[in-house]
C-alpha cells in the first residue's frame, strides 16, 4: 500500500485460501495502521517500507523526525503486533470483528474452510471519500477474499486463486496490470511498481511485453550456497540495480 504511486491508481487483494479469520483480522489492524503509516513513509522517504522490515532494521529514529514522533508510530506498530499476535495464540478475534465479517459466522461442520461460499471484503474503498489517511490524502483500495471453495470442484491452487482475483477485480477496480506477490514473498522497495511499468510503457517495446518477472533474492542462504540462490549473475551483472 506505500508504494510511490498514486493511491487511486493501486488496489491491494489479499487472497486468503486458508480462509481464516485471523488473516482477516490482521489485515484489519493493517487497514487502520495503514492511515499513520503511509503518510509517515512519504513524509520521510522511509525505505524498507514494510514496517517490520523496517522496524527490524532501524535503530532509532536517525534525525529522520522528531524522536516523539517516531516513538509514536513504533509504539503504534507495537501495539497492533501485539494484538494481532495475542488473537492468534488464543485463536480468537474481538467480537466486533466477528460481526462486522458475516462470512465466517456462518461456519459450521457442513460450512468449513474446504466447503463455503465466496467472501469479499472491501476494507478501504478507494472511491469512497472518507477513505483517506490522518493526514487526508487518498488511500490505495484494500481487499480481502477467501474465494469459493467446493469439494467436488478442484481449487487448482496458485493459478485457481489468480483466476478468481482476476474475476473479482474487475468488478472492483479493473486495472489494467496485475502485480503477483506469492505468501512467501516480499516486495519491499516502493519503486517496484512504477520501475515495472517502465516496461510497459517503453515507446518501443512496451507493446510486445506481457510479463515482467523481478528476480527472486532468498533469505537464509547457506555459508556456501551450493545451489547458487545468492544468484550472483543476475543480480550483480545482467540486472544490478534493478
Ligand atoms: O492453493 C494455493 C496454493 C498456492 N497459492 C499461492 O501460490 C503461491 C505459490 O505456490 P507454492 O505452492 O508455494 O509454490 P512455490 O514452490 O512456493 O512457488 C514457486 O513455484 C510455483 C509453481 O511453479 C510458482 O507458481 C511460484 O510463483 C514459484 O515461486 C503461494 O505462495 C500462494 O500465494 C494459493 O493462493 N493457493
Ligand atoms: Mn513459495
Amino acid at each position: 500500500m506505500a508504494y510511490n504511486y498514486p493511491p487511486e491508481k493501486l488496489s491491494v487483494y489479499l487472497s486468503d485460501d486458508g480462509g481464516s479469520i485471523l488473516t482477516y483480522y490482521g489485515m484489519w489492524e493493517a487497514s487502520l495502521f495503514a492511515k499513520h503509516w503511509l503518510p509517515f513513509c512519504k513524509r520521510y522517504n522511509i525505505e524498507p517500507r514494510s514496517p517490520a522490515a523496517y522496524f527490524s532494521q532501524s535503530d532509532g529514529h536517525q534525525e529522520l523526525c522528531t524522536p516523539k514522533e517516531w516513538s509514536l508510530i513504533k509504539d503504534m506498530f507495537d501495539e497492533m503486533t501485539e494484538r494481532i499476535d495475542t488473537a492468534v495464540m488464543s485463536g480468537k478475534v474481538p467480537e466486533e470483528i466477528k460481526a462486522r465479517q458475516k462470512g465466517f459466522h456462518e461456519w459450521n461442520q457442513e460450512i468449513t474452510s474446504k466447503n463455503h461460499q465466496p467472501i469479499v471484503q472491501i476494507l478501504i474503498d478507494g472511491k469512497d471519500q472518507n477513505a483517506v489517511d490522518n493526514e487526508g490524502n487518498v488511500l490505495p483500495t484494500l481487499v480481502y477474499m477467501a474465494r469459493e471453495k467446493r469439494p467436488q470442484h478442484h481449487h487448482n491452487f496458485k493459478a485457481g486463486a489468480m483466476n478468481a482475483l482476476i474475476r473479482v477485480s474487475s468488478v472492483i477496480s479493473n486495472s489494467p496490470i496485475i502485480m503477483n506477490v506469492d505468501c512467501d514473498m516480499y516486495s519491499n522497495n516502493n519503486d517496484a511498481v512504477r520501475d515495472a511499468l517502465c516496461f510497459f510503457l517503453d515507446e518501443e517495446m512496451g507493446h510486445k511485453i506481457g510479463f515482467v518477472q523481478y528476480p527472486q533474492n532468498y533469505n537464509n542462504l547457506s555459508k556456501n550456497d551450493i545451489y547458487g540462490n545468492s544468484l550472483q549473475v543476475i543480480n550483480e551483472v545482467s540486472s544490478a540495480k534493478l
